[in-house]
């Protein structure tokens, strides 16, 4: 440990970890726009987590800070001064703070989580059929129901970390959530495991999103 609450050379790590996987998902064009958030956990009180309203295909190092568990910027020797956390730093907060076994999370705002987050009408979306359900971590079968929970939009984040919290103490922690409109949050124990969560969901909800429009009655859509 040096003067900080964390170690430099875990924070050195991460920033480079969150600035190539930044470009991965800038360039599967599920960050556009500086849209997007990404964290490590450092350890039990803190994590690195992205800058607000940085392009997350063109981090640098000078765009990751850190946090404590609270939200609050813990000081780093190269940091700017006006450098803020990302807006959603709650929504990583909340989940490193209810489980010690998460080490990375992934906030990304794809068409596909997007269009398909505005077209489901219920407060869950339940996977399952996919053999493509056991890249989660734990999950052994594609007859096992992976629920995805919906949540509205809110520009208020305290409350909707408040709200993923509570569904989440009442129905369980999951592997992902979908904010209506917005995107989705992914979680794993370390940054690659995190990254195969996003991948498999993305495809996942792809597949849900194709039988939806195949359900659709011919025609209709040129109505
Ligand atoms: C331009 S997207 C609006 C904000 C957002 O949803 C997002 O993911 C990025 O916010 P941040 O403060 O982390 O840059
Ligand atoms: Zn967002």
């Amino acid at each position: 440990m040096t003067q900080f609450a964390y170690d430099i050379n875990d924070f050195n790590l991460a920033a480079t970890e969150l600035c190539r996987y930044g470009r991965t998902l800038y360039q599967r064009d599920w960050s556009p726009a500086t849209s997007s958030n990404y964290s490590i956990r450092l350890n039990d009180h803190c994590c690195a987590l992205t800058s607000s309203g940085k392009h997350k295909g063109e981090l640098t190092a000078d765009d990751i800070l850190v946090v404590d568990l609270d939200g609050q910027p813990l000081p780093h020797p190269q940091h700017k001064v006006d450098a803020r956390p990302s807006a959603e730093t709650l929504l990583h907060t909340q989940l490193y703070r209810r489980d010690p076994a998460i080490g990375a999370v992934l906030h990304t705002h794809s068409a596909t989580a997007v269009v398909l987050s505005q077209l489901w009408p219920e407060d869950v979306l339940t996977l399952q059929g996919w053999e493509l359900q056991k890249a989660f971590a734990g999950e052994t079968s594609h007859e096992h129901p992976v629920a995805i929970p919906l949540f509205a939009n809110d520009q208020n984040i305290d409350r909707l970390a408040t709200a993923v919290e509570q569904r989440m103490a009442q129905q369980g922690q999951g592997h992902a959530y979908l904010i209506r409109g917005h995107g989705v949050y992914t979680w794993g124990k370390n940054i690659s495991e995190c990254f195969r969560h996003l991948e498999a969901l993305e495809h996942l909800l792809g597949y849900q999103l194709q039988l939806l429009q195949l359900q659709q009655p011919i025609g209709t859509n040129n109505k």
